[in-house]
């Protein structure tokens, strides 16, 4: 049985040394000034921003201060022109992912996962995966079927101001849930089939060996027993997703 940890909120914690690339995504960034997403950013060792990513990046900061990615990438059919010369001009790398058959996330993940082939990266971080569009979101979810597919090793989260989510596959799963970053719920959503056996410990709503299925039970609105540690073992590909503290996004 395959043995997986979850960092999860612990990479936000200023002794935390993870590796880790962030991709922006297209999103609104004006409630991230402060909190999660300048934190993120800050410590991020490699910075991605895709396509329409690029105008809010441009938007937050004043010329001198503007938040600069390390690459842009995307079809480039939501990227103000002015913005794409302007970073252009600042030297940052630009790769154009015309394909209509993959999201921009999707293609700007294969793009850092390539990037990182001989290098540490111990996770990859999606900011900006939820709200706005609902096709989207899904399209966001499907990406981390692909991650897996790709880099099995490479944890990837999906985030944004009040969530972050990440797919447990097939096996068992430690999640550190002991940051004091943690919201008060959380959930188990088994996205793409129904898993027949999940056993979990750490949650007050614990199941042993059940069953989770859309229209029969899916865990929702769970919450800690109080420990620092949530255990999942599953026989299938299972979303685990929880909420951030308030104080921390405002
Ligand atoms: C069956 C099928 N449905 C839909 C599409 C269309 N499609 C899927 S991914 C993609 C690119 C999306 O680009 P992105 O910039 O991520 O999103 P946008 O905001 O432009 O919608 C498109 C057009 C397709 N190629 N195949
Ligand atoms: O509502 C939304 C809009 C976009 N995204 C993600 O951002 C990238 C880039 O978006 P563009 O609209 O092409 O600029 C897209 O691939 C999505 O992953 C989103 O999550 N929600």
């Amino acid at each position: 049985m395959s043995e997986t940890h979850w960092k999860l909120l612990n990479i936000l914690c200023s002794e935390n040394e993870t590796a880790y690339a962030l991709i922006v995504l297209n999103q609104p960034l004006v409630d991230c000034a402060s909190g999660i997403f300048n934190t993120l950013w800050d410590k991020a060792s490699f910075k991605a921003a895709t396509d329409g990513a690029t105008n809010h990046l441009f938007d937050m900061g004043s010329p001198v201060g503007r938040l600069r990615p390390d690459i842009i990438t995307g079809d480039f059919d939501s990227v103000r022109k002015d913005v794409l010369e302007w970073y252009k001009q600042q030297g940052v790398e630009i790769v154009c992912t015309p394909d209509q058959d993959n999201t921009d996330f999707t293609k700007c993940l294969k793009i850092v996962l390539e990037k990182f082939q001989k290098k540490k990266l111990d996770c990859i971080i999606a900011f900006g995966a939820f709200g706005g569009r609902l096709d989207h979101m899904f399209a966001n979810i499907d990406t981390l079927y692909r991650a897996n597919q790709w880099a099995p090793n490479t944890p990837v989260y999906l985030m944004d101001n009040h969530n972050i989510s990440c797919l447990l596959q097939k096996g068992c799963h430690h999640l550190d849930v002991g940051s004091s970053h943690e919201g008060d719920s959380c959930g188990l959503i088994p996205v793409s089939e129904p898993c027949d056996c999940v056993t979990t410990t750490g949650l007050k709503w614990n199941l042993y060996k059940g069953r989770l299925k859309f229209g029969e039970l899916i865990s929702t609105s769970n919450t800690w027993s109080g420990e620092n540690l949530v255990t999942v073992e599953t026989d299938k590909p299972l979303l685990w997703t929880m909420n951030i503290k308030h104080s921390l996004t405002e």
